[in-house]
This record gives C-alpha cells, structure tokens and sequence, in this order.
C-alpha cells in the first residue's frame, strides 16, 4: 500500500484472534482503515505447550489473558500510520482500559516524540459499550516461577536469586536467539519459549517508508509470558526491572518521553491490575529488581561468574534482521554496562565478557559524555541514570587498574564539580522507590 494512503488512515481497529491448542499458535488479526481501504495484519504467536492438556478453567484464563495480549501487541501496526481513532475489539473494564491507553499514548511516546505526532499521546481507545463478565479467580502465586531471560546481565541476576532462594524457577523467554540460548545452557536449568513472528507486511511498508519507531516491547513480552505461564501452569512471572527503567528521558508539550517506559513501575502496575481485573490473576507478575539501580545490579552480577562467556546485555544483539554476535563496543547500552561493572571486577575479566576495553578507547568519549549528564539528554536506550554513571566513574577514579585509563581521565576532567558532590550523597547502593514484588519472594536477593 502507499504510503499516502497510510497517512490517510483513520482508524485502527482488532478484527479477530484465535488459539489452536493443539500447537498453541495464536493468530492476531489487525486492520488499518481509511477512505482507501484497509491494510490487514496477522501476527502469530506460538506459545510453548504442557504436557496434558489444559483444563477448561484454565483454557478460560488463558483466553482472557490473550485478549490483553491481542490489543497490547497492536502497538507495532498502529505506529505504521497512526491514525486518530483507536477501536478496540469488545468492552474492558476500568483498569484493562487504563492499560491499552497507557500502551498506546506513553507506551508510544517516544515514537510520537521523534516523528512529531503529539495527537498520539492524547489517544483515546473507543471502547464499545457493555460489560465484560467478572473472570474467575485464579491463584498461581505458591507455584514454580516464570523467569524472564533476556540474555542480559539483569535477568542472571534474577534467575540466580530465585535459584538461590530455592524458588525453582523456569527461564522463559521470547524469540531466544543464540545468546539466550547460550544464557539458558550456562544455567542448567530447562527453559520454555514462545516464538512470535510479526507480519512481514510491516518490513515491506517500513521499507516503503510507513511511520516508524520504538514500541513498548517490554509489554508485549510480559503478556507472552503470563499467557504462557498460565497454559502451563507455572506461578508468577519474574521480570528484571531495574528502578532507573522508570525514568523519563527528557519532556515534551508536557509529556514524559521514556524509551523504557514499559519497563517502569507504572506499566508494572497498570499490567498487573489489568490482569487480576480481566484474567482474575492474584499475583500474575513483578520485578524482582524493581527496587534497584542498574549500578547496584552489576555489583550483584559481578558476583556471579558462570555466564561470563555468554553474557551480553547489548540490544544489536538482538535484531531481528542482521544482528551483532555480541557486545557492538559502540552503543550506549554497551557504554553504559561497562561503566557500571568495571568498577566490580578485575580489567581482565570484563576485557574478555565484552571483548574489548572501552575505557582504553577514546572514541567513546563522547557517548560517555552524554551518559554522565555533560552533554545531550539521557539517550533513548536502557541506561541507568545520570547519578549512576558519576557514581561508577567516581569509582573508577579511586583504583589503580583505571585511574589512568584514558577514558577515565577525560571524563574525570569533564564532570562538573556539582555532579560529583551529588555523587558523594548518592543512594544508588540504597534499596528503594515502589515495588510489586510479593513478601515470600522479598528476601531472594538477599544472599
Ligand atoms: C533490537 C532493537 O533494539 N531494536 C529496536 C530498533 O529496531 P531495528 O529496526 O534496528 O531492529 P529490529 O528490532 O529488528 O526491528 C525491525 C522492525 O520491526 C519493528 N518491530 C520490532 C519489534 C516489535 O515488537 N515490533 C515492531 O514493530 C521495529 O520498529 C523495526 O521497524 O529500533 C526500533 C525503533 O526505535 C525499536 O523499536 C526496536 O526495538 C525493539 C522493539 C526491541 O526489542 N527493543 C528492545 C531491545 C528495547 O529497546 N528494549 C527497551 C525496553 C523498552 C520497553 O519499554 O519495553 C530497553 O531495553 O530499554
Ligand atoms: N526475548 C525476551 N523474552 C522474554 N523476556 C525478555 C526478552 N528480552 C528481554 N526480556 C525481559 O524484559 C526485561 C527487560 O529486558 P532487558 O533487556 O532490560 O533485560 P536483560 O536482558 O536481563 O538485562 P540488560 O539490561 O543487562 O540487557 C527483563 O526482565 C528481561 O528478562
């Protein structure tokens, strides 16, 4: 379709979706709507199967789970040309409608932020009138818990403190690549995935050059992982997200723009009180490392070292299309992860985790600028906050292996005097801010 006629569309709208439980292939119908015609979209996600086959009550649950799912994972065919009417598929409460609204406007705020569509973050989903009947409840909290894998140093941190708390958790993740599976094998623990295969319909109008941008992915991957928690009977869902995911990258008309909004605490929330609301799920979903800084989750990873050959926390990795093996060495995420380790371990270990030294690079200065607040706004990728990354090279600068490292000693210089001041007061090591996580679960990151 051209792209004019997408810029003409006025209504997106969730034709249908089904589930075929002999292979757990769930279709999600999807339609772009203007005076052209529409542009119809199907993703389909395969959520991994149990052993026997599921109960009714559970096959119900499961359902009301995946019509959350249908309307989250909508996001990715919305943005191709951002209409002003949202339609959504069948009435929802209060706190599921609060949900699919969030998703779309802040969920979406730094696509709108990039390309200019501020009518985005004033969306209001049309709900079609009616009330949804009340779902059963449904309480998984006392069995085995769904860990989510992202390959990355945050959810080996998760999974070896549920281990350790003798929780028996299952890693599960989305897609895994070759990472993920590499993570997974370093655990020794058997994992569940879920495959997800979005239209390739949308890589043809991006290539034609539809609206673009970031999605709130994070959303969309804790619904596959509380559907697939749900059909196989496992108990909550462990996400890795960190306290500085809650934090806005910069204002706009008013907004907070947050590239890692979907991460945050109040994403954690809405999701959490959509699906006890619409799925009758008690405790279906928390971060475990919600009340920690990206700094204090490298000090507990650095701890830990059987996944060091695997280990790659850097979103070129994974791509769908022509991803980077491991580190990339020249990202923000990769800048930012090696900051905030190396003040935890020998130069040699983190040398081979990453394979390089971006502290001996001065390339990277710049980038390492703008994390630490000298230069630009926080940037658009998941990376702690400003504070965090004073505080690691306020580290850096007391140990011998780095103090004169060039990267060092230029940012060293570049701090202003205030920043580090703040630094001297920082809390970062200090647990705090809202969390969700469930009391039998507190003392897992206690060692
Ligand atoms: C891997 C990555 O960072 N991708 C972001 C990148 O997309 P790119 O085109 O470079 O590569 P692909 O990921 O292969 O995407 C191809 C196209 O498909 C669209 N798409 C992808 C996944 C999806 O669920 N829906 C989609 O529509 C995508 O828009 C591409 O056109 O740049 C994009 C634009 O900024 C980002 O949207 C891609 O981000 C992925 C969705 C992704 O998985 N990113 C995570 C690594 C990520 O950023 N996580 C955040 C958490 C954000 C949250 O709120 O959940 C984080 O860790 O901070
Ligand atoms: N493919 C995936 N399948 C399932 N869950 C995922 C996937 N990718 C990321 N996640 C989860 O989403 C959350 C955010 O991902 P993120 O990339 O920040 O975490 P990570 O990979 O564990 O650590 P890091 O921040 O070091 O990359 C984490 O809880 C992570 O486990």
């Amino acid at each position: 379709m051209p792209n004019e006629q997408l810029r003409r569309m006025d209504a997106f709208t969730f034709p249908s979706y089904s589930i075929d439980l002999s292979t757990g292939e769930a279709l999600f119908d999807y339609a772009l709507t203007g005076p052209d015609g529409e542009q119809r979209f199907t993703e389909v996600i395969t959520l991994p199967l149990p052993a026997e086959p599921p109960s009714d009550e559970t096959v119900a649950t499961l359902g009301r789970v995946l019509e959350l799912l249908h309307v989250v994972a909508g996001v990715s065919y919305y943005k191709a040309a951002a209409p002003p009417r949202l339609v959504l598929p069948a009435p929802l409460g209060p706190a599921a409608a609060e949900l699919v609204t969030a998703v779309y406007t802040r969920g979406l705020a730094e696509y709108a932020y990039r390309n200019q569509l501020p009518h985005v973050l004033e969306l209001v989903p049309e709900v079609p009138p009616g009330s949804v009947s009340p779902a059963r409840e449904y309480d998984n909290s006392d069995l085995r818990p769904l860990s989510a894998v992202g390959g990355g140093k945050d959810s080996i941190v998760s999974l070896e403190a549920l281990r350790r708390a003798g929780f028996d958790p299952v890693p599960f993740s989305v897609n895994p690549n070759h990472v993920i599976v590499s993570v997974n094998e370093a655990s020794g623990l058997a994992p569940l995935a879920a495959r997800r295969r979005l239209d390739p319909v949308l890589f043809d109008l991006n290539a034609a050059g539809a609206r673009n941008g970031h999605i709130p992915v994070t959303a969309i991957n804790s619904l596959i992982a509380v559907a697939t928690a749900v059909l196989n009977g496992l108990g909550p869902v462990v996400m890795s997200n960190e306290r500085s995911a809650s934090d806005p990258n910069l204002v706009w008309n008013g907004h907070e723009i947050n590239h890692q909004w979907s991460k945050g605490v109040e994403a954690e929330g809405l999701l959490r009180a959509a699906l006890a609301e619409h799925a009758g799920l008690t405790e279906p979903y928390f971060s475990l490392l919600r009340s920690l800084s990206e700094l204090h989750i490298a000090r507990l990873f650095a701890a830990i070292d059987r996944y060091d050959d695997v280990v790659t926390s850097c979103n070129a990795a994974f791509k769908l299309r022509d991803a980077s093996e491991r580190w990339c060495r020249d990202c923000p995420k990769c800048r930012f992860v090696f900051l905030a380790m190396a003040p935890f371990m020998p130069r040699e270990r983190i040398i081979h985790i990453f394979g390089g030294d971006l502290l001996a690079d001065e390339a990277q200065i710049p980038g390492y600028r703008e994390l630490l607040g000298v230069d630009g706004h926080k940037p658009f990728e998941c990376v702690g906050e400003v504070e965090e990354s004073v505080v690691a090279l306020s580290l850096l600068a007391e140990q011998g292996q780095w103090r004169e490292a060039p990267v060092v000693r230029a940012l060293v210089d570049a701090v202003p005097e205030t920043a580090w001041s703040a630094a001297a007061n920082s809390d970062v090591f200090t647990p705090g801010g809202p969390n969700h996580i469930p009391p039998p679960y507190t003392k897992s990151l206690t060692p």
